[in-house]
């Protein structure tokens, strides 16, 4: 059984593939926070900007199977395309839903899958784009895959800690909060310096969009 907080049709925002048409689901809980206000600030992971509780988002609820998921998933793709329904799994966080069965099952279907990840938690194989967001001092066991998007700044996880590790794309995305306008100004900054890098902005956020 998988718990979807929301599924909604928008374009990526972030990172490598901002502008895509993209169907997002986005599983509820997460192992870094509870997604209280409360325990917020003893929280691993305390800046995120998302409510995944409980699954009554839009169109959120509770799939019995990976072949009713799909069904529902594919409803959201325009129906004339010739370009098979790109799907990004997040959340909360989506590897701790995220099963063999449901990637194959997406396959299956012709979906293109990526996945927005902490990369604390094992994943899948055969995921097309892996997306890793690495979090303070939580311990990264997905040190490979298409795109390390970080944000920054974060006390216990600064790019140099990562910039060896085996990614495509390495981007640092300001942290958003009272002080983004700050930490943009230092991602622009640190980008020039180390031109591995590279600035994401949360476009959706500018545009008004899901
Ligand atoms: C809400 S998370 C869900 C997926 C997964 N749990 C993760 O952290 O990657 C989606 C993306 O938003 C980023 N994010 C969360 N809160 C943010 C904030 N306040 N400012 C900028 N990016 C943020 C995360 O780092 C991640 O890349
Ligand atoms: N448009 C849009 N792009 C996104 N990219 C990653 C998101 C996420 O919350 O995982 C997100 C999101 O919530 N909206
Ligand atoms: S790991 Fe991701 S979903 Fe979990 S609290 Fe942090 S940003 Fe939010
Ligand atoms: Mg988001």
């Amino acid at each position: 059984m998988y718990s979807v907080k929301e599924i909604f049709f928008s374009l990526q925002g972030e990172g490598a593939q901002s502008g895509r048409a993209s169907i997002f689901c986005r599983f509820a809980g997460c192992n870094l926070w509870s997604g209280r206000e409360q325990d917020r600030e003893k929280a691993v992971c305390d800046f995120c900007d998302t409510d995944f509780i409980g699954t009554d988002g839009q169109n959120g609820g509770k799939f019995e199977t990976a072949q009713a998921l799909c069904n529902f998933l594919q409803e959201f793709w325009p129906n004339n395309s010739s370009i098979p329904p790109y799907i990004i799994f997040t959340g909360g966080e989506p590897a701790l839903q995220l099963d063999q069965d449901l990637i194959d099952c997406c396959h299956e279907y012709g979906f293109e899958v990526a996945v927005e990840t902490n990369g604390t938690k094992p994943l899948p194989s055969g995921i097309d784009w892996v997306c890793v967001s690495p979090k303070a001092d939580a311990e990264l066991v997905i040190t490979k895959g298409d795109e390390l998007k970080l944000v920054y700044p974060q006390a216990l996880a600064m790019p140099e800690k990562f910039a060896s590790l085996n990614f495509r794309h390495f981007y640092l995305q300001p942290m958003d909060g009272p002080a983004r306008q700050l930490y943009t100004k230092e991602v622009i900054d640190y980008c020039l310096q180390h031109p591995k890098w590279k600035l994401s902005l949360q476009n959706h956020k500018v545009l008004g969009i899901d």
